[in-house]
């Protein structure tokens, strides 16, 4: 379903290969884990599945298809018969619940009667029938992931990536969105996780790949998260807390002194005011639909060449 032969990627201007001679083998109906540190080549394997990036050598072949032959004007077709979740939701803000849901349909050119089955039964499915008419602004970051989940499975792609999906989501609803994705996996989808949560990885004994510095170190059939894999967490821990302790002792005596420190700092993030994590609104529609793989870069020029039924 998924393989990568001798696989190595280097981006154009870098020193070192981000992906050396990577061999993976991922079978129909897998869940498969890709752990590492940060920079150790996660996303990159995720981007070359996409056909989003090129190998600089070796063959990735994905669903039967060479994707070194595939020509860029077949591969939005390909890209529907996958469907991607990131870590950052990539919703469109001005859209409802439903309207995010169906535009993947409605770019492919199913027809209305089509797209409203579907779309009902996945947020059936993701448990957001209630909030269909919602806008991303009313929702929670776990409502929003789900809503992104929705989007990427709607057309029932045979794989499923994600891209640290629960990243932005604290510990109970990164469970629901887990438990979510498990049961996809449990309908027949493959998926393939890009992770940092060491606590999925070891709970749920799945296939874990672990990268280091662009190599394969591991490919586990029921496996953990790993002592390797675990030490760039453990460090940014640590240096979270070093970082604490030192701030704690340079307490501002005012609340001008804190607001000023805070703006001059580039702080102002919206988590530490205890708000939901940040929407990403995007309201360039062409944009998200030639993210999400729909649309090819010609598309503008030629609505027609990539709205039609999926073959
Ligand atoms: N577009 C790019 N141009 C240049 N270098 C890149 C590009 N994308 C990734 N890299 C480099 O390739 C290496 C692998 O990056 P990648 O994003 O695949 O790692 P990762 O394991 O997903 O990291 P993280 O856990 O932080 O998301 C890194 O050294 C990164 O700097």
């Amino acid at each position: 379903m998924i393989w990568f032969d001798n696989v190595s990627k280097k981006y154009p201007g870098t020193a070192k290969p981000a992906l050396s001679d990577i061999n993976i083998r991922v079978k129909r109906g897998e869940f498969v884990f890709l752990v590492g540190a940060s920079g150790s080549g996660k996303s990159s394997c995720l981007q070359l599945i996409l056909r989003e990036e090129r190998v600089t050598s070796g063959t990735i072949n994905v669903l039967g298809q060479d994707l070194s032959s595939i020509s860029n004007r077949k591969v939005p077709y390909f890209r529907r018969n996958l469907g991607v979740v990131f870590q950052d939701f990539r919703l469109l803000g001005n859209k409802t619940v439903y309207d995010n849901v169906a535009f993947s349909l409605q770019v492919i050119g199913k027809s209305r009667g089509f797209i409203q089955e579907a779309v009902t039964d996945t947020l059936e499915m993701v448990g957001l029938t209630n909030k269909a008419k919602r806008m991303p602004t009313e929702l929670s970051g776990g409502e929003q992931q789900r809503v992104a989940i929705a989007r990427a499975i709607v057309n029932k792609p045979a794989i499923l990536l994600a891209d640290e999906p629960t990243g932005n989501l604290d510990p109970n609803t990164s469970l629901g969105i887990m438990t979510l994705l498990q049961n996809i996996n449990a309908g027949g989808t493959t998926v393939v996780m890009a992770t940092h949560e060491a606590g999925f990885v070891n709970e749920m004994q799945q296939r874990v790949i672990e990268l280091a510095e662009g190599q394969i170190v591991r490919d586990e059939q029921h496996g953990g998260y790993g002592i390797t894999a675990a030490l760039p967490i453990i460090r940014e821990a640590a240096n979270a807390a070093a970082a604490a302790a030192a701030a704690a002792q340079d307490v501002p005596e005012s609340l001008d002194e804190a607001i000023q420190a805070e703006v001059s700092s580039g702080t102002h993030e919206a988590f530490e005011l205890g708000l939901e994590p940040e929407i990403s609104v995007l309201n360039d529609t062409a944009g998200i639909a030639r993210r999400l793989g729909l649309r090819d870069d010609d598309a503008d020029n030629d609505d027609q060449q990539d709205v039609g039924p999926v073959r």
